[in-house]
């Protein structure tokens, strides 16, 4: 049997990342740069003031010194005067630097007087002054290839007149949920039905990382319904289906991709919940069979399927950190298996992350997902954890869930 770590290695190799497009620069917040980008000009593109003030030569300026004012430049405005020894520039913030000024005083450290000003403190070389290129320079290479845009870099990108930037396009993937006991949630109700909750659960799970989730349905526990069904499923960029992937006498999920030519890589994961998940390939699309208790399907996706759609999508970081989190109550658990145990997380007074089980972790209870605010991982080779003891957690959705 694959364990966590083997499992999401092989299913991340075997993906990649999908065709490059140019989106306009707001439709890239939120997704990764294709390609690495390199500076195109400097950044300030010119000196500038970093004050509204008079542009000085520092060497002029004693404490006390009148000088006279011989120009007056806003933003935005042209250089038409410079600053001859002994005299001043009026300036506005983010105004050229005139020629041979090297120094901005701002208005507070001066007494403005008619055609002129007293220079009130000491002045140094450089003082306020923006230089050309101290940010950026030509050349320079600032965002990483597969890097998320964030509102900063959008305005990098922006500063540059770089309107249009290349990103892997949206991963499209399939949803299948599959059981003769499914209904659709606008359906009218029959005894023994269960709602098909894990399709909207995975649609949100897609949308949450920028993917694109295309709703096939619900298949029946029939190869004839299986087959249709995942022939159009297989079309997509990927397909994810639900249920039908342990022993039951009807989970013919395997069986049925085999036979539409996906190979299967792995079935079984050494891990809780979620063990009986497979993982195939046919070409380049991977085939995710997910477990089909809803937890465990929202748990799979996130430990398995989110981090090959991400490097489909053309991300550099692909899974989420693994923070430090210390108990508050002890644990046990069964020897010999990962557990991903759904922990309800708090700070503490010194701001330190403490977690406690969510709930009931049997994979029925939907409850304790909601109180989750993370997933912690109990080693394989351990049946027991103590309070006070330290463990790995990663944060489910985003970390707002800590916020106040
Ligand atoms: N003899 C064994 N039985 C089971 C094993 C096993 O190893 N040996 N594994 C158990 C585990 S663990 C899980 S998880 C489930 C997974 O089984 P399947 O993936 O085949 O899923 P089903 O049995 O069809 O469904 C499980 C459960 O989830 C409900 N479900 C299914 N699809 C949906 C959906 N789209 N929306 C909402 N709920 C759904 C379904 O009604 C069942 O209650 O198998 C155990 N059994
Ligand atoms: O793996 Mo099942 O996913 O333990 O409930």
């Amino acid at each position: 049997m694959y364990t966590y770590y083997q499992a999401r290695n092989l299913i991340v190799e075997s993906v990649q990342p999908l065709a490059i497009e140019k989106v306009s620069l707001l439709d890239a917040a939120g997704r990764a740069v294709a390609e690495d980008i390199v500076a195109n000009q400097p950044l300030p593109l010119f000196d500038n003031s970093a004050m509204d003030g008079y542009a000085v030569r520092a060497e002029d300026c004693e404490s006390g010194v009148i000088l006279p004012v011989q120009g007056y430049i806003p933003a935005g405005g042209k250089i038409d005067c410079r600053v001859e020894p002994g005299t001043a520039v009026k300036i506005m913030t983010g105004a050229p630097v005139p020629p041979g000024a090297d120094a901005i005083v701002p208005f507070e450290e001066t007494e403005e007087g008619k055609d002129k000003v007293t220079i009130l403190g000491r002045v140094k070389k450089g003082d306020h002054i923006r230089w050309k290129g101290e940010d950026i320079k030509p050349g320079d290479k600032i965002i990483d290839a597969g890097t998320v845009l964030r509102p900063a870099e959008i305005s990098l990108l922006a500063s540059f007149g770089m309107s249009m930037v290349k990103v892997c396009r949206r991963v499209r993937v399939a949803i299948l949920s599959t059981g003769d006991e499914l209904q659709e949630l606008d359906e009218l109700r029959f005894e023994g039905g269960i709602i098909n909750s894990n399709s909207w659960a995975l649609a949100a799970a897609l949308r949450e990382i920028g993917a694109e989730p295309l709703m096939l349905g619900i298949a029946r526990d029939n190869i004839e319904s299986l087959r249709e069904k995942m022939r159009d499923g297989l079309q997509a960029d990927v397909l994810i289906t639900s249920a039908g992937v342990s022993a039951g006498d009807r989970d013919y999920v395997r069986e049925v991709l085999e036979e539409l030519g996906v190979e299967q890589k792995f079935w079984k994961i050494n891990i809780k919940p979620g063990k009986p998940t497979a993982f195939g390939m046919r070409g380049d699309t991977p085939v995710f069979s997910l477990p089909g208790n809803p937890v465990s399907t929202m748990i799979t996706f996130e430990e398995f399927v989110r981090p090959a759609l991400l490097k489909m999508m053309g991300h550099r970081t692909l899974y989420k950190p693994l923070l430090k989190a210390r108990l508050q109550e002890p644990v046990k658990k069964k020897y010999d298996r990962l557990q991903l145990m759904r922990v309800a997380v708090e700070l503490n007074d010194e701001g330190e992350l403490m977690i406690a089980s969510a709930g009931d972790q049997n994979t029925g209870i939907l409850r304790t997902m909601i109180d989750a605010q993370a997933i912690a991982l109990l080693a394989p080779d351990r049946d027991y954890y103590a309070a006070g003891d330290s463990l790995d957690i990663h944060l489910l959705g985003a970390a707002t869930a800590l916020g106040y």
